[in-house]
């Protein structure tokens, strides 16, 4: 239970509605135990009727009386359930909105490399599949965990009144049912983890290979993949056999169980009615209704300890997460606003994960206003560098400063507000093109979201379509070329107006005409801004003030383009390859 007590500040937050959802329950069950005494009342003045011979109408009046209090106590427990349900589920559901909550907000303030080292799915899991497990708890669990312990403290002290020696006979099989039900609960737990395990799977297929729909057409692996689904659909089956096979025994048990104890209450309630030690045959009924009455607590009992053993076990997983400490932290909540100069002081940068050294004592200076253009291979570690200027990670050692002040020492929040980050594969929302590009913006106006995507030369395209900017982009903006995605990220790169541009590889996938457009624009909306641009291509790079390049995290060449096609190294070569690319064309 030690897990589960991360969950008491809820219960406090609800403690009324909970202490009012007690106290319904105590009515409800108080009225639900006059049912049997009634009908047990009503079976003893027929019996006295027909032993002492009375008067038919008074019959006739006790049991009209008696069945309308019947009914009157049936009706009120019904309507007290009802409200017992209306509290504790009620209050389990904002229960679980609220852990959801905690659990997304917790998410979100977690550092990048958290998401390297865990699984989307294990992070969707545990706020879908292990907050309902812990629901679970905080709901029905408890509801039926208060409704048994009341029951049993009003029903069976009044069954011992009643019948002493009756009760303690028909109470026997309930443990045992009680014990069987709580195996059998814990196999079926067991096993339903296994089918939801190849339901994962079988998801996963299915979304991966929708996804790729593409690729399996071009390659015509469609029995392939066909057969792959068919077999995991077929063990998928398997485990569902094996899963309802135990679940099939669940009622079957309860109703063997039951009947043993029916059979014990007519059994032995008979011999005691014969030997006189039962005053008459209403007591019997009594006890029949009731011993069917406890059968669903006494079986709950065994499906609650399953149900919060579920919970506890989800509550781990969910506080192994929620424990997890961000690795960058904001040092200070003081407004720390930023020009935008950024120097790079012997920076070296390891990847944890990984333990790839990715930037070996880097230092470089771009001043504000300044065009910085970063080429280098595949691997050089330009996209790190991009990162750890918005402090998506920490350096492994040296410094980092904007405007002269190390970065952990501004205040983050202000920090990445003052950067327009256009990510090396752009990431569109499935949402229509205005929104994604006011993502940057959200309080931009139509005119200014038009400008942008004019800045990113994108504009003409958008309007093409039919729907225009309203258009909706599909899963990972489909809808648009690999050149449309990039440069409508570009737009919500530029509308968000930061102080500092970056740009990784952002222009790969437009033709050089469009790119030498865009940058021709960024020199106008960027005149007094801070850009870095990483890129493969010369074009991008020749007008910047300042470039570099990486070899294997190293900074091997640096220098403006004209110095650096004067000098013998990869940028000279890389400008002959693309200028005799470019007369090819
Ligand atoms: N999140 C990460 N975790 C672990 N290692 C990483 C991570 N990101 C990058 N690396 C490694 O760090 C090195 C530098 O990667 P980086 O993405 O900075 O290179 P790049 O120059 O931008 O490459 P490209 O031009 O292909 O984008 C590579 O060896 C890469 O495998």
């Amino acid at each position: 239970m030690k897990e589960l007590q991360h969950l008491n500040k809820y219960f406090k937050k609800y403690k009324w509605k909970l202490i009012l959802g007690f106290f319904i329950v105590l009515v409800a069950r108080i009225f639900a135990i006059l049912t049997p005494k009634f009908s047990g009342d009503m079976i003893k003045y027929v019996e006295n009727y027909i032993g002492d011979g009375g008067d038919l109408s008074e019959l006739k009046q006790q049991l009209l009386m008696t069945l309308f209090l019947l009914l009157g106590a049936a009706l009120l427990s019904a309507f007290f359930t009802f409200l017992m349900r209306q509290m504790f589920i009620v209050v389990s559901r904002y229960m679980e909105a609220d852990l959801k909550n905690e659990v997304y907000d917790q998410y979100q303030n977690l550092s990048l490399s958290f998401y390297k080292k865990n699984r989307t799915g294990d992070l969707m899991n545990r706020i879908s599949e292990d907050v309902s497990k812990v629901r679970m708890y905080l709901g029905p669990a408890i509801m039926y965990g208060v409704t048994t312990v009341i029951l049993f403290a009003t029903v069976i002290p009044y069954m011992f009144y009643t019948a002493p020696e009756l009760t303690l006979y028909v109470l026997i099989p309930l443990p045992i049912l009680s014990v069987a039900i709580y195996q059998l609960s814990r196999l079926i737990h067991k096993r339903s983890t296994i089918v939801q395990q190849y339901l994962s799977h079988l998801s996963t297929f299915t979304q991966e290979s929708f996804s790729g729909i593409g690729v399996i057409k071009a390659y015509g692996i469609e029995p392939q993949t066909y057969e792959n689904f068919e077999k995991l659909s077929e063990t998928n089956k398997e485990k569902n056999l094996d899963l309802v096979k135990v679940q099939a025994f669940f009622f079957p048990l309860m109703i063997a169980l039951i009947g043993v104890s029916n059979l014990l209450v007519i059994y032995i309630g008979g011999k005691k009615y014969i030997d006189g030690s039962i005053p008459d045959l209403g007591v019997i009924v009594e006890f029949l209704i009731y011993v069917n009455m406890l059968t669903w607590p006494v079986a709950s009992v065994g499906w609650i300890t399953s149900l919060v053993q579920q919970a506890e076990a989800s509550q781990k997983r969910i506080n192994e997460f929620l424990k997890e400490k961000p690795e960058i932290v904001n040092k200070t909540e003081a407004h720390t606003p930023v020009n935008g100069s950024i120097k790079f002081d012997n920076v070296t940068f390891t990847y944890e994960d990984t333990n790839i050294t990715a930037l070996k004592e880097v230092s470089f200076e771009v001043n504000q206003g300044e065009t910085l253009a970063i080429i280098g291979k595949t691997g050089s570690g330009k996209s790190t560098i991009l990162e750890l200027i918005g402090r998506l990670y920490d350096t492994t050692s040296g410094v980092i400063t904007v405007d002269d002040t190390p970065i952990d020492q501004l205040n983050l929040k202000d920090l990445r507000t003052s950067i327009g980050y256009v990510p090396q594969e752009a990431f569109l929302f499935s949402d229509s093109i205005n929104e994604n590009i006011k993502f940057g913006n959200n309080n931009a106006t139509d005119a200014q979201v038009i400008q942008a995507a004019k800045d990113a030369v994108v504009h003409n395209n958008i309007v093409d379509f039919s729907k225009g900017y309203d258009t909706i982009l599909g899963e990972r903006g489909i809808t648009l070329s690999g050149g449309q995605k990039q440069r409508v990220s570009i737009a919500r790169a530029i509308i968000k107006d930061p102080q500092i541009l970056l740009f990784d590889d952002s222009l790969s996938a437009v033709d050089t005409e469009t790119e030498e457009e865009i940058l021709s624009n960024l020199k106008k909306v960027a005149a007094t801004k801070t850009t870095i641009l990483v890129s493969h291509r010369i074009s991008s790079a020749k007008n910047a003030d300042k470039i570099i390049i990486l070899e294997e995290g190293e900074i091997i060449q640096r220098g403006t383009h004209a110095d650096l096609i004067a000098e013998e190294g990869y940028y000279q070569e890389l400008y002959r390859k693309q200028l005799d690319e470019k007369e090819m064309e």
